[in-house]
């Protein structure tokens, strides 16, 4: 599903204006769908109230987001409900289509309050009693910081209300940026978004989403293909999308069918990571998985999976050594993929181990962690010869592109999807709302995960399961994203039992058989 900045949905709005939709029936179509939803959310809160004793209370600004309230209000009246306005400003402020919205509420007698007129105590009080709040006070609209009598509500009911109202918020939740996901100084939390068309941006950017609730998106009658034509190639990577991507297994297959993987990993000290990545592309589908590990230690991590293949690399202190290149190189012809760098390590003999790879294979790579950390010339990323898939979290990013990782947080989209295009490779930029970006410009922002998976090897399981996914004959984006996804919704799982503060990367391994099962 499509994700779009406020510039972009305005193109889409114009364009379906201009070939004859009237905008009027657009806001129609925004307010149908905020009433239908808002139905929705008071039989899911089990409000055991009549209709029209229901306090439905709409805040609406000067705006279309505000026209899209104001319509929804004399909708909802219709159902029998009982909404009341509270307008941010005075009745002859609003122009246009959200003044003719007005006028109607008015001949629905709908109860009508200007903000300027309240007193504190009676706007809290109001706001208070609601059993729902629908907030359509700024949408896409919104430009600079808070300012005006919206800014002064918005800090009301944040700072002064007694408690949460369930809120649904229209298109986006006030004071959240739709292109960036930040807020003008503060915004207004929503359990649920009404969102028009298509997502925005700061609805899956954080931290709008951490403000946006669950988020519908509502048809109203703008054309599939004008969001693909005025859309940047951005889209959320959903259940739906795991759905479609998931590789087909047939029956009469063997282990050689299901992907061959060598892990490069490990060193001393750090057996888990080359053990986590093994263990979840061996849970992810592969057939056969080699484990390339220093010497010193592979006996140690053979005896901990039995369904390992352990392969010893002649090392020194714990880490493979520059001569264990000629083996890999060897082993490389055996499989279909090698994923690089778990607990590797990260001195010279690392590094000229990985410039000879990317140098000199040609096969799937994926690379993480160390590998990443000992790479000093990008050249050697844009001129692999083979399919590249790169997982760095924000900090192994930091140090790849020389930014800092404040840089990198603030702009992560941009950041990934032109690394992705100028070096050639499918790019996994790790962190909440994981992005992976792929050389074509096409991009996806996740949907699963929780915060509990920051945790020590989380990354190595990630690993796994991309590695896993692109040798079992996924192209490498599609592999990429899957494995974000599946990653993540094992991570949701494993919380559920765990909670976010018990969770351990083990855990996202034990719930990956929970995804596979939901998605197949
Ligand atoms: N286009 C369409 O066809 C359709 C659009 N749709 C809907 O329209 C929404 C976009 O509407 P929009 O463009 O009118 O802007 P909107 O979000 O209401 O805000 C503008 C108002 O906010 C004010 N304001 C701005 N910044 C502010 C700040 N920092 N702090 C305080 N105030 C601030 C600004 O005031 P001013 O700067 O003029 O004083 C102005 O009054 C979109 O989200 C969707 O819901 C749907 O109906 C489908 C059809
Ligand atoms: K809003």
């Amino acid at each position: 599903m499509e994700v779009l900045t406020p510039a972009m949905m305005t193109k889409c709005d114009q364009e379906t204006i201009e070939a004859g939709y009237p905008e009027i029936l657009l806001m129609e179509s925004a307010a149908l769908g905020t009433a239908k939803l808002a139905d929705e959310v008071i039989k899911e809160a089990m409000i055991y109230k009549k209709r029209d004793k229901i306090e439905i209370t709409i805040l609406v600004g000067k705006g279309n987001n505000g026209g899209d309230g104001l319509a929804a209000a004399r909708i909802l009246k219709n159902w029998g409900y009982k909404p009341k306005i509270i307008l941010s400003s005075s009745r002859d402020e609003l122009k246009g289509v959200n003044k003719k919205n007005l006028e109607l509420a008015v001949l629905n007698k709908i109860k009508i309050y200007q903000f300027p007129d309240l007193k504190k105590e009676k706007f809290l009080a109001e706001i208070n009693n609601s059993d729902l709040i629908i907030d359509a006070l700024l949408g896409t609209g919104i430009t600079g910081e808070l300012r005006g009598n919206i800014k002064k509500i918005i800090n009301l009911i944040s700072q002064e209300a007694y408690d949460h109202v369930l809120t649904l918020a229209v298109d986006i939740p006030s004071g959240i940026i739709g292109k960036t996901g930040n807020t003008a100084g503060e915004a207004l939390k929503a359990d649920y978004t009404a969102t028009m068309a298509a997502y925005k941006r700061g609805l899956i950017l954080y931290p709008g989403r951490d403000y946006s609730g669950e988020v519908q998106v509502i048809d109203i009658g703008i054309q599939k293909e004008t969001i693909e034509k005025y859309g940047d190639g951005l889209k959320i990577f959903n259940q739906q999308e795991a759905k479609k991507l998931i590789p087909y297994r047939k029956n009469y297959g063997h282990k050689g069918d299901f992907g061959k993987i060598a892990v490069l990993a490990g060193s001393r000290g750090m057996t888990g990571a080359p053990l986590l990545t093994t263990k979840s592309a061996l849970k992810s589908g592969s057939g056969l998985v080699y484990l390339l590990i220093s010497e010193e230690i592979e006996a140690l991590t053979s005896s901990q999976l039995e369904e390992l293949v352990g392969i010893p690399l002649p090392s020194q202190k714990g880490i493979i050594a520059e001569k264990a290149f000629e083996k890999i190189k060897q082993f490389s012809k055996k499989v279909d993929l090698l994923a690089v760098g778990p607990g590797l390590g990260s001195n010279t003999a690392v590094q000229k181990i990985i410039k000879n790879i990317l140098e000199q294979l040609n096969i799937p790579l994926v690379l993480d962690a160390d590998a990443l950390n000992v790479i000093n010339d990008l050249k050697l990323l844009k001129n692999y010869q083979g399919e590249l898939i790169l997982t760095p979290h924000p900090g192994e990013m930091s140090r790849l592109i020389g930014l800092n990782i404040s840089e990198i947080n603030n702009n992560r989209l941009e950041i990934a999807r032109d690394f992705a295009k100028e070096n050639n490779l499918s790019l996994v930029l790790k962190g909440a709302a994981t992005i992976t970006a792929a050389s074509d410009g096409r991009t996806y922002i996740n949907s699963s995960g929780c915060n509990g998976m920051a945790t020590a090897g989380s990354g190595d399981v990630l690993t796994g399961i991309v590695s896993s996914l692109k040798a079992q004959g996924m192209n490498s984006f599609e592999a990429a994203a899957l494995a974000v996804y599946v990653h993540g919704r094992a991570g949701e799982y494993a919380a559920a039992v765990e909670s976010n503060y018990a969770l351990t990367a083990g855990n996202i391994i034990d719930n990956l058989a929970a995804v596979w099962n939901e998605l197949t």
